[in-house]
């Protein structure tokens, strides 16, 4: 067994900072942020994809229009990277109105949303960002100010303590969550409108490549976009990162235009793979086959094998293997599937007995 191909003896565990660094990382990193702004679309025609999601948005966002009404509360829920962020700056625009924006972990106390609440105009949109991560306290004002319009600032401590009703106008609260089943039901109901924000498909991901490729003033030709789409986990911020990595390859080792084969040669640099699997992902995959068989086995004992971290392996490599049908979580441990055999190119041992031991396909 070539127990090189594990990385188990020569990987340190990965810190926080590592988990960051992976080019397919779904949450936002410096860069990203620097130019995700200029990438955004900014109106509900040029947001790509989610069709239902934009469908049924739109409807709601041009009745209140009609009406000469503020819009429903919406709630957005999703993956990060999925363009949650941007479709509330697509509301914001949509309705003409102001939009200010917030998060949950930002607000520690009532009283930093009392203040964000009383100062926001007539129709203003209010963003809250990982809305699952306010506190108690603020959770139960934002109740009262989502139904009623209405806030209690409470003025004094201890027993002399009073409560002053004050009105808010007529605002907008767009909140987000990547995790819509930790926000307690109370909270939830309060919202008109809940839009599931899904994975994209490999066409619209295209669509989002050519829209960024645009912007950026690089060209790129039906089939690169194609194979940057295809190893982007369904996810327009990977796709957008992945974009920027091969073009900087196109201008360093060739013409600077991006067609398969330069997306295809700059992404095995950064190893990730035709899936969208990284290194790590790759890792824990070979580990699971080769040293164990395919499984079952224990996620520490997984973990150890490539050297990583349990909590790494579980929240960082093992959804995306899962939703990608390579690897299922059983009661009895980790399991390979067919489809994980098959994408490194090995043969499972009970279709070839006696022949495990002899990858001599395994190439990446
Ligand atoms: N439907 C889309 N069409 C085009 N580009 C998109 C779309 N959705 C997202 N993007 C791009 O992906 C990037 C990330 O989107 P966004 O910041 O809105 O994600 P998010 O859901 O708010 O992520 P997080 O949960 O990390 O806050 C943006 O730069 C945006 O340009
Ligand atoms: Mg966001």
């Amino acid at each position: 067994m070539n127990w090189d191909d594990t990385g188990a003896d020569t990987r340190t565990p990965h810190d926080e900072d590592d988990r960051d660094d992976r080019l397919v990382a779904p949450s936002a990193d410096g860069e990203d942020q620097a130019v995700e702004a200029a990438l955004r679309p900014k109106s509900l025609d040029e947001f790509v994809g989610q069709e239902r999601v934009r469908e049924q948005l739109d409807l709601v966002l041009k009745a209140a229009l009609a009406r000469g009404a503020t819009a429903d509360h919406v709630l957005l829920s999703g993956a990060p990277g999925l363009g949650k962020t941007t479709l509330s700056m697509i509301i914001a625009a949509e309705m003409n109105a102001p939009i200010r924006i917030t998060s949950g972990p930002a607000i520690q106390h009532a009283g930093d949303l009392a203040a964000i609440l009383s100062s926001l105009q007539e129709g203003e949109v209010l963003f809250l960002d990982e809305i699952h991560r306010m506190s108690r306290p603020a959770e139960e004002m934002l109740y009262m100010a989502m139904e009623d319009f209405r806030v209690d600032v409470i003025v004094g401590k201890g027993p002399g303590a009073t409560a002053i009703p004050l009105e808010l106008p007529p605002f907008t609260l767009v909140g987000a969550t990547t995790r819509a089943g930790l926000l307690p039901p109370p909270l939830r109901d309060r919202f008109g409108f809940t839009g599931h924000m899904e994975f994209y498909e490999s066409a619209e991901l295209e669509r989002v490549l050519h829209r960024s490729a645009q912007l950026l003033d690089l060209e790129i030709d039906a089939e690169g976009a194609a194979e940057i789409a295809g190893r982007s986990r369904g996810t327009p911020r990977i796709a957008n990162r992945l974009l920027r990595r091969v073009r900087d390859y196109a201008q360093v080792k060739a013409d600077g235009v991006i067609n398969r084969e330069i997306a295809q040669v700059a992404l095995a640099v950064y190893e990730v793979d035709a899936r969208g699997l990284d290194r790590l992902d790759r890792a824990v995959l070979r580990a699971l086959l080769k040293l164990f068989g395919g499984g079952p086995v224990g996620l520490s004992t997984l973990a150890v094998a490539v050297g990583e971290e349990r909590e790494t392996v579980e929240e960082v490599a093992e959804p995306f293997l899962v939703r990608e049908g390579l690897l299922a979580r059983t009661p009895r441990g980790r399991v390979a599937t067919p489809a994980a055999w098959a994408h490194l190119g090995l043969v499972p041992p009970q279709q070839a007995p006696g022949t495990a031991g002899q990858q001599g396909l395994f190439g990446a």
